[in-house]
């Protein structure tokens, strides 16, 4: 197949290593023409991926025109906040007959939108049957280190999730088939908020009893929420709920955990921040969160306190201590 990868950065880098592995013949997209240049040459995405080398079969160009000229799937692998920009420079591009998979993890920070939702705004409401969202736990790096993974391709056309499941399943790589579209969107951007959650319990030093606690109820938030919006319960049990909370919060290559380690250390969002040049999705995402939680009057005691550290300027040890003395309640609703 011919599969263009919209974003160079470590996942979509890694997921055009794989897609060529399976045979597939890939183009890489990246915004900047100086990085599809410099892959081209060096055969390497030093800056998010170094030290693994691009097959000859992946060929990375700044054009979206040239990228996806012809592609049976395009995959959206850049931030969540840059895919409204993205999907309306795609109009046009994209093959009446082509699957879009998107792999991004996030919700607009603005609308509470999932990417989805985007997709259907800025390029067709009937082609949502053919969006294929990905997600599950799977560090970019742990993927090309050749450790088995396994993931989700969801559809609300099951016969679409199924098409990208084989088109991508490879080695250690192992693609499960989900019909619960907005379940499988939700899981993937909500557990980025509750892992800046987990990041600060590690870095304020707080103990395994604290972190299992705070993944716990992370999840009972995560599944309140997305049933809310129209997604299943049981969703929140798999790959992309579960699975994804528990990499994200306990994995030390998880970006959200790390920057919510550094804010539990005592370190300010911005100092963080500059010293990083991937993305964090959870940090624009948590208000997202906030304001969905608020339009369908879901409690998220969780996201509130990550909310009110980033955007308040809570302090961390503050918001935990509020956290614990909120009124007694059972256990499920
Ligand atoms: N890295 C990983 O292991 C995984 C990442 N994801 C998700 O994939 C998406 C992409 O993440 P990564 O590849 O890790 O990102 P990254 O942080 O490695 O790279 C981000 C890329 O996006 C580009 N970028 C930044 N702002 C942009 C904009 N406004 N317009 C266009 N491009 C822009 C950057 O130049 C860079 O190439 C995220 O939603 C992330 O949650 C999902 C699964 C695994
Ligand atoms: O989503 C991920 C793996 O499944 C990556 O998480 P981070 O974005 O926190 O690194």
């Amino acid at each position: 197949m011919r599969i263009a990868i919209v974003g160079a950065g470590s996942w979509g880098t890694a997921l055009s290593i794989i897609a060529a592995h399976k045979g597939h013949t890939v183009r890489l997209w990246a915004r900047r023409a100086e990085l599809a240049e410099r892959l081209n040459l060096e055969r390497e995405n030093g800056d998010y991926l170094p030290q693994q080398k691009l097959p000859e079969e992946v060929q990375a160009t700044a054009s979206l025109a040239e990228a996806t000229r012809g592609a049976e799937i395009v995959l959206y692998a850049s931030p969540s906040h840059a895919a409204r920009e993205i999907l309306r420079a795609l109009h046009g591009h994209l093959a009446r007959e082509a699957l879009f998979v998107s792999a991004a993890k996030g919700i607009e920070a603005e609308t509470g939108k999932r990417i989805s939702e985007i997709f259907a705004e800025e390029l067709s409401e009937m082609a949502v049957e053919r969006f294929v969202a990905l997600s599950g736990p799977s560090f970019a790096r742990e993927v090309l280190a050749g450790y088995p993974t396994a993931i989700v391709a969801a559809s609300r056309a099951i016969e679409n999730a199924r098409l990208v499941q084989t088109a991508l399943s490879h080695a250690n790589l192992r693609l499960y088939a989900n019909d619960d579209l907005i379940g499988t969107e939700m899981g993937g951007a909500v557990k980025n908020v509750i892992a800046l959650a987990a990041g600060m319990v590690v870095g304020l030093g707080l103990g395994t009893n604290s972190l299992a606690a705070l993944i716990t109820r992370g999840l009972a938030e995560m599944t309140r929420l997305t049933v809310a919006v129209g997604g299943r319960a049981e969703t929140m049990l798999g790959l992309a709920g579960v699975g994804d909370l528990v990499l994200t919060c306990t994995g030390e290559l998880s970006r959200n955990r790390y920057v919510g380690r550094e804010l539990g250390r005592g370190r300010k969002l911005e100092d963080v921040m500059c010293g990083m040049h991937e993305v964090a999705e959870g940090i624009r995402t948590a208000r997202a969160v906030r304001l969905l939680a608020e339009r369908y009057a879901v409690r998220m005691p969780i996201t509130e306190a990550v909310h009110a550290v980033i955007y308040e300027g809570k302090n961390v040890r503050a918001a935990v201590d509020d956290l614990m003395a909120r009124p007694l309640r059972d256990e499920f609703d």
